[in-house]
């Protein structure tokens, strides 16, 4: 039977009820329920439906003045009553994801403690070090199946917020709720509160995380290494999504885990299967394939090689060498283009250099090679910005994409919206509307010449929820690369502009849940290939993904003997 039709047998009654969020009804408690379960007298007389509710939540929600007012509103919504939360928010999917999520979690983030209301999700902190298993006993769910870490320290482009970064592990699971249908009585966001080197945080003294830099080198990784094997005790099954790490621990982290625990790094993979699969949309509108790009970033960090490395694997399924594949990326950083041989390349950068001789033909003006001079002599189609600093695909940039190609593909994939390289407006009033933009925080259509582009928000949110359904209803215990890819490939299929030649290059958000089962089958197909997943025979996949898919509707509550 499908899980959300079942009645519910709970042992809670009277306020403890009220205020248990996972359980909360409001006035939709009918009168049955209120004679149960000792409601009478604590609620108005009204009994509701879900729906009228929701009507009153929205009519509050539009008198806010301030998007971070708005945001407010919702997370306190969310921590008295998740049903009401999800069903409010899927409703208004558009209108409110920009609330819960990118931009506004980014500023959320920066003022975590200054609106902090009620407690969610797991603090643990290097002075708990010794601990971790009680602090994991503590949690409210007992029933973990998904959850997203972080340490805080790279938060979207707002770097270092300390335990503020909680709110993006908070928003995270709320998609994979509202656009993946995971229960969220099987979600649980989880920050590391190892300090913070951000003065901002530690001089505020409404500051509600440890006050001392931040732990580094051996005590960090031990640190770590303490919570993700207690997480392994506690819940062996679950889905781990590595988020928002810096530079130097996020590739780390995920070499240490990925091939014997259930995770992956979003930033890393989530971000490169949205990307590929954005552009394999792309290239199948323009009639071309990926193997035929030429694509340059800006950022050479964790998101900008990770998507190149998924580029590449993808180039090479397509046919081309590892070689001729890696030949047609460039990656700018701050030094310029990696180049064979430059000082102080990162590990996971060494793979994505180009070779000293290479420039030595092009027109450049120092050894340091410009993004412009990338642009100018490697002419490439596709540009893509992960370096969390707005305003560096500038005007020069763009006009020289466009005089390239007839059609050139920009992503300025930076978040939040104060962070993008370039707006969407500037990117297509440069290259005369000819540009095909994706931005990784969402942006209103723009009108050039009277022809309107809708921005299609390339932003890991089209994969994780998918991939965690996927995941689930297979009972996959690894995420493989091959998983991923997979994901790519299942999102381009359902972009309207590569299936139909026209509108928008991804999905709206109002198609987000079929397009995470469209993905979660992939996903979990995949798995089964790769032999990470045996709970379910392929044929009940498509089953067991629409069974377990959670709806924000109100169960029928029965008294449990005890
Ligand atoms: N749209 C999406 O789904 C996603 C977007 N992002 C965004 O991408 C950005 C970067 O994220 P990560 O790669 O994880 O961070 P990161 O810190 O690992 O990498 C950023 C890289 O950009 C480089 N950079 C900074 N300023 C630069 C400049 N002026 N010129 C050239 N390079 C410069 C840095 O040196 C660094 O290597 C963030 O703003 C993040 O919000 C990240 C993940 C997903
Ligand atoms: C979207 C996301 O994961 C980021 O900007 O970090
Ligand atoms: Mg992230």
């Amino acid at each position: 039977m499908d899980d959300n039709k079942r009645p519910l047998f709970i042992h809670y009654a009277g306020p403890v009820l009220l205020e248990s969020p996972l359980l909360n009804k409001g006035s939709a408690f009918t009168d049955e329920e209120r004679s149960s379960f000792n409601l009478h007298g604590l609620l108005p007389r009204a009994v509701e439906t879900i729906e009228e509710q929701v009507i009153r939540a929205a009519e509050q929600y539009r008198s806010f003045t301030t998007d971070m007012d708005r945001h407010v509103y919702l997370r306190n919504i969310q921590d008295t009553n998740e049903t009401l939360f999800y069903r409010l928010v899927e409703d208004h999917i558009s209108e409110m994801m920009p609330i819960i999520y990118t931009p506004t979690v980014g500023a959320a983030c920066e003022q975590f403690s200054n609106i902090y209301r009620r407690s969610r999700g797991l603090f643990i902190s290097y002075e708990d070090r010794d601990r971790v298993d009680e602090v994991l006993y503590n949690a409210v769910g007992h029933n973990v199946k998904v959850i997203v870490i972080t340490d805080g320290e790279r938060i979207l482009g707002l770097g270092d917020q300390g335990i503020g970064g909680m709110g993006i592990p908070i928003g995270k699971l709320a998609l994979y709720t509202a656009c993946g249908g995971i229960s969220p009585a099987y979600t649980l966001p989880i920050v590391l509160d190892v300090g913070t080197d951000n003065p901002q945080r530690l001089n505020d003294p409404v500051y509600m995380g440890t006050r001392h830099a931040r732990i580094t080198g051996d005590e960090y990784n031990e640190f770590v290494d303490t919570v993700m094997q207690a997480i392994k005790r506690r819940w062996p099954q679950a889905l781990v999504q590595f988020e928002d790490f810096a530079q130097r621990n996020a590739m780390p982290l995920l070499q240490r885990y990925k091939d014997n625990m259930c995770c992956f790094n979003d930033d890393i993979q989530g971000t490169a299967a949205v990307t590929v699969g954005s552009l394999l949309a792309a290239c199948k509108a323009q009639g071309s394939e990926l193997k035929e790009q030429t694509i340059a970033f800006l950022g050479a960090g964790s998101a900008g090689c990770g998507i190149a490395e998924a580029i590449i694997a993808e180039m090479v399924s397509q046919g081309l060498t590892d070689k001729k594949a890696r030949s047609q990326v460039f990656m700018v950083d701050r030094w310029g283009l990696l180049l064979k041989g430059m000082p102080n390349l990162l590990n996971f950068q060494e793979n994505l250099v180009q070779p000293q001789q290479l420039i030595e033909q092009w027109q450049t003006g120092s050894d340091n090679i410009s993004l412009l001079e990338v642009v100018q002599n490697a002419k490439p189609s596709v540009l893509i910005g992960v370096s969390g600093t707005p305003g560096l695909f500038t005007q020069q940039v763009i006009e020289s994409m466009a005089a390239h190609h007839d059609k050139p593909v920009v992503f300025p994939l930076s978040n939040p919206t104060s962070r993008v390289e370039a707006t969407p407006e500037d990117i297509l009033r440069w290259s005369n509307g000819r540009a095909l933009v994706a931005t990784g925080s969402p942006f209103s259509p723009v009108t050039i010449d009277d022809t309107e582009f809708v921005i299609a928000q390339c932003n890991n949110s089209y994969i994780f929820p998918g991939v965690g359904l996927g995941v689930l209803a297979a009972g996959a215990d690894r995420v493989t690369d091959n998983m991923l890819m997979a994901a790519s490939r299942a999102l381009a299929e359902c972009s309207p502009l590569a299936q139909k030649g026209e509108g928008a290059l991804l999905p709206s958000l109002e198609e987000i849940q079929e397009v995470s089962k469209q993905i979660a089958f992939a996903v979990g197909k995949t798995a089964m290939a790769d032999g990470v997943a045996m709970r379910v025979k392929l044929d009940h996949l498509r089953e067991a993904i629409d069974n377990s898919f959670w709806q924000p509707e109100y169960r029928q509550y029965k008294r449990s003997a005890f």
